[in-house]
């Protein structure tokens, strides 16, 4: 997968090259192309915003640069075209489908804009996908992008080690994970759940599943409408 991102901060996009998304870069499994929007104005000030028709605060992102850059971008692979994508505020909720949705893209090209946000028209003209990372307000795309990159890049074939794996992970059966643990047996008094030391897989499995439901009814009641659920785990959440 080629990923593009395009932002007037691109140091912020700099943990990109660490970690679990760094490895992917390493293996080639992941290329990530950052660039700088004001490469692509004209004025000596190297301007990408200007004050929002209709009045009102702060100021918006100009449709020129982001044409320019876009245009350009795109036409660096011959034959092929980008998926975009814009985080913003007023997107669709970003969620585990969604990532696994993006993670079979060949292409991607983040549009993270600032201020009170990117022209419509562009937005309108370039943009697949308008998505939002969760219901509060941040400064700009750049942490959205890094989120949905991160939740895509583990998705990708060879990223996540022998010792785990994408479908184990919290909400990839739609339920909340189990509680981990790890050495000592016993920490401050509290002791490890007997049953995750039993060595009876079976019944760690029950446990676990058992423990997802429960924490998932709790916390996230509203996951449980769409899992696939047996009858032994409306026991559990009929207990
Ligand atoms: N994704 C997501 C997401 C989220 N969950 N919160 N905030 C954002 C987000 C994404 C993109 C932009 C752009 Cl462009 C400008 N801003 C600042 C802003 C703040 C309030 C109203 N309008 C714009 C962005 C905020």
């Amino acid at each position: 997968m080629r990923a593009d991102v395009v932002t007037i901060f691109p140091a912020y996009l700099e943990p990109l090259g660490l970690s679990l998304v760094g490895k992917a870069r390493e293996r080639g499994t992941l290329e990530v192309r950052t660039h700088d929007l004001r490469a692509w104005t004209s004025d000596v000030h190297r301007t990408v915003d200007d004050a929002p028709y209709g009045g009102g605060p702060g100021m918006v992102m100009r449709p020129e640069p982001w044409d320019a850059a876009l245009t350009e971008i795109a036409a660096s692979r011959p034959g092929s075209r980008p998926r975009v994508v814009v985080p913003t505020p007023a997107g669709v909720p970003f969620s585990q489908r969604r990532a696994q949705e993006l993670a079979r893209e060949p292409w991607l090209v983040f549009c993270c804009g600032r201020y009170e946000g990117i022209d419509a028209r562009v937005v309108d003209a370039w943009a697949d996908d308008e998505i939002s990372i969760g219901d509060y307000v941040l400064a700009g795309g750049e942490v959205a992008t890094l989120v949905i990159l991160e939740a895509v890049a583990r998705l990708l074939p060879g990223v996540l080690g022998n010792s785990a794996s994408a479908e184990d992970d919290s909400f990839s059966d739609g339920l909340l994970e189990a509680p981990v643990y790890t050495r000592p047996p016993v920490w401050r008094g509290a002791e490890v759940p007997a049953v995750l030391r039993s060595g009876d897989h079976g019944a760690v499995d029950r446990w676990r599943r058992a423990e997802s439901l429960r924490r998932t009814l709790h916390r996230r009641p509203d996951l449980l409408a769409a899992a696939d659920l047996s009858a032994a785990d409306r026991a559990v959440l009929d207990a």
